[in-house]
C-alpha cells in the first residue's frame, strides 16, 4: 500500500467501478486500517492458503476471504503485469472516487464474474454518511485510549438494562477503559437502521462507565465463529485488550475473552445478578428480541426494570406500532385472478379511515407511468416489479400504505421487493390471489388467454409462460367463488388481527 504512488494520468486514464455494498464496507475498513494487516482485496493465492489452511499465503491468520468481484467488462481491460493498465478507481454507489487498487491478481470465477485483488490506496475526501464523526480510524483512536486495560464490546444490538451491567461488571473486574464498537454496514440483527441502533446506544450513555464509542462498518457473513474472529481483530486493531463475547474460543485473535454470566432482575432489591444467585420466585430474566419487538409492534412501551427510558423511547421511534408503520400489501398471481379487483377496493376502504396515506400502484396506470415502454421478458417483468416495490417501499419508509398489484410471476424479484420494504422499516403482506387457471381463463376480461390459446400471443403467463407459486404468502385467496366484499374483508381482517390497522376498518 504505501510507496506507490500512482502518476496522475495513470489515475485519469484509469477505469472506475462502483463495488458492492458489502466491498464498500470491507474496502472502508482497508483503508483505516481497521483490516491490518491487510492491506488490499486479497488474491488467489491468499484465498486458496486462507480455505486450506485458515492463514493467508505468507502464513498471517486471516478468519475471512475479504474480496472485490468484477464483471468481464473490465476485467478485460486489467493487466496486472503492466503498471499503465493494472489501476482500477473504486467509487460509492454515487460515484465518488474512494481509492485506488493497483491489480496485483484478476481471475474469473464464473460467466461475467471475476476477482480482483491487490492493494487499496485512498483518494477523495474520506466519505459521508449519517455519523460519519464516529468512522474514526484505529490510529486515532487508540491515540486517545488512557494506558491500560481496554474493555470492548461490539454493540450490534441496543443495550438494555442487562447488557448493560455486564458491560459495567466487566469494566469494573478489569479496572478497563470501555471501548464500543457499533457495527453500522447495513441493518443489525433486529432490523434496525445503523442510524437507529447508534441513537439507541447514545440514549444508554449515560448507564455506562466512562467509553470511547467508534463506528465500523462491519458486515456480518452469517458464520458465527467467523464473524466473531473478524471483530475480535477488527476490535484489536483500535486497541482493545479484553472483548466481551458469547463466543468462547476466538484462536488468533490475540485478545483475552471474556464471556458474560446471564443476568436475571432481582425484585427484592432491583438489581441484576447473576441468574442462579437469585431465589425463582424473585427473579425475572431479561427479554429475547422477538419478546422486545412483539411489546414495540403491539404499541405497548417496554418496561423500565428492563429497559432505560431513553432506550425505549428510541426503539419506539424507530420501530413504532404496526398500526403506525408504513405497510406494503403486494397482491401477486394470474391475469384475472382478481388482483386489481380486490387491490382497488382495499385501497377504498384504508382511505375511508384515514389513519395512513394510501398509494395504489395499480397494473395499468403502473405500467403507463412508472415502467412505460417494458414488454413481458423475464428481465422485463422483473424490471417492472422491482421499480413497483421500489416505489412501494418509499411509500412505507414514509410511514404511507402502499397497495399493489402486479402478477409478479418470480420468486426472487417478489423477494425482493419484501426486502425492500422490510429495509425501509415497513411491514410487508404479500397476497397470492390463488384463482385456478381454469377460472381466470373462463373470466378472459381482456380477450388475451382467448388469444394466447389461438396462438396470437405470445408469453402468457400460465399458458406459455412461467408462474412461480409463492410459498411464503401471508394470505392465499382463491376468488373462484368468494364475492369481491368477502376477500376485501379477508385481507382486511388479516391486517387488523396482526395489529395493521385499527379495528374500526372491518
Ligand atoms: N404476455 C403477457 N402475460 C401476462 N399478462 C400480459 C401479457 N401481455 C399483456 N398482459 C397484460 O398485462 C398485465 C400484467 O402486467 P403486470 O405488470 O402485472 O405483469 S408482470 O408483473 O410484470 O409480470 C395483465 O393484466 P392483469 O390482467 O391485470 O393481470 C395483462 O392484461
Ligand atoms: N372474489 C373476487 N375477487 C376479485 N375479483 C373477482 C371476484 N369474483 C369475481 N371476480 C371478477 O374477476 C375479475 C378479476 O379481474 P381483475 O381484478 O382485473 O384481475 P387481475 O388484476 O388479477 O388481472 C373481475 O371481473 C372481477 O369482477
Amino acid at each position: 500500500m504505501s510507496g506507490s504512488v500512482l502518476p496522475e494520468d495513470v489515475l485519469r486514464d484509469a477505469p472506475s467501478f462502483a463495488p458492492r455494498p458489502f466491498e464498500l464496507a470491507d474496502l472502508e475498513l482497508l483503508l483505516s486500517g481497521a483490516y491490518a494487516p491487510l492491506t488490499g482485496f486479497l488474491v488467489r493465492a491468499d484465498l486458496v492458503a486462507l480455505a486450506r489452511t485458515g492463514r493467508l499465503a505468507d502464513g498471517t491468520p486471516w478468519p475471512v476471504p475479504v474480496t472485490c468481484e468484477i464483471p468481464a467488462e473490465l476485467a478485460e481491460r486489467l493487466d496486472p503485469a503492466d503498471p499503465a493498465r493494472r489501476t482500477v478507481v473504486l467509487t460509492d454507489l454515487e460515484g465518488a472516487p474512494i481509492a485506488a487498487i493497483e491489480a496485483a491478481d484478476v481471475w474469473r470465477i464464473a460467466d461475467n464474474r471475476y476477482g480482483l485483488g491487490g492493494p487499496v490506496r485512498r483518494m477523495g475526501d474520506g466519505g459521508h454518511g449519517p455519523f460519519q464523526r464516529l468512522r474514526r480510524p484505529p490510529e486515532e483512536v487508540r491515540s486517545l485510549l488512557p494506558p491500560g486495560r481496554v474493555l470492548g464490546v461490539i454493540a450490534d444490538r441496543p443495550l438494555h438494562r442487562p447488557q448493560l451491567a455486564q458491560i459495567a461488571h466487566a469494566a469494573r473486574t478489569l479496572a478497563a477503559h470501555l471501548l464500543i464498537l457499533i457495527p453500522i454496514s447495513g441493518h443489525g440483527p433486529d432490523g434496525l437502521p445503523p442510524e437507529a441502533l447508534v441513537r439507541a446506544i447514545f440514549a444508554a450513555r449515560d448507564r455506562m462507565p466512562p467509553a470511547t464509542v467508534v463506528a465500523v462498518p462491519l458486515m456480518p457473513r452469517g458464520d458465527e465463529m467467523r464473524d466473531a474472529l473478524l471483530r475480535s481483530r477488527v476490535a484489536a486493531a483500535y486497541g482493545v485488550t479484553h472483548v466481551l463475547s458469547t463466543v468462547e474460543a476466538l484462536p488468533g485473535a490475540g485478545l483475552r475473552v471474556l464471556v458474560p454470566r446471564e443476568l436475571a432482575y432481582d425484585n427484592r432489591d432491583g438489581q441484576w445478578r447473576w441468574r442462579d444467585d437469585i431465589p425463582p420466585r424473585n427473579r425475572r430474566l431479561a427479554m429475547t428480541p422477538a419478546e422486545i419487538d412483539d411489546l414495540l409492534d403491539r404499541g405497548f412501551p417496554l418496561p423500565e426494570w428492563h429497559t432505560p427510558p431513553a432506550v425505549a423511547k428510541e426503539l419506539s421511534r424507530v420501530r413504532p406500532p404496526r398500526r403506525h408503520r408504513g405497510l406494503v400489501v403486494f397482491f401477486t398471481g394470474l391475469s384475472g385472478s382478481g388482483k386489481s379487483t380486490i387491490a382497488r377496493n382495499l385501497a377504498d376502504a384504508l382511505r375511508e379511515s384515514g389513519d395512513r396515506t394510501v398509494t395504489l400502484l395499480d397494473g395499468d396506470v403502473v405500467r403507463r407511468e412508472l415502467t412505460a415502454g417494458l414488454g413481458f421478458s423475464k428481465a422485463d417483468r422483473d424490471r417492472n416489479v422491482r421499480r413497483i416495490g421500489w416505489v412501494a417501499a418509499e411509500v412505507g419508509r414514509h410511514r404511507g400504505m402502499a397497495v399493489a398489484c402486479p402478477i409478479a410471476p418470480y420468486e426472487a424479484a417478489r423477494a425482493a421487493v419484501r426486502r425492500m420494504a422490510v429495509e425501509a422499516g415497513a411491514g410487508f403482506i404479500l397476497v397470492h390471489v390463488a384463482t385456478p387457471l381454469e377460472v381466470c381463463e373462463r373470466r378472459d376480461r381482456k380477450g388475451l388467454y382467448a388469444r394466447a390459446r389461438a396462438g396470437q400471443l405470445r408469453g402468457m403467463t400460465g399458458i406459455d409462460d412461467p408462474y412461480e407459486e409463492p410459498g411464503n404468502a401471508e394470505l392465499t385467496l382463491d376468488t373462484t367463488t368468494m364475492s369481491v366484499a368477502e376477500a376485501v374483508e379477508q385481507v382486511l381482517g388479516y391486517l387488523v388481527e396482526n395489529g395493521w390497522v385499527e379495528p374500526k376498518l372491518s
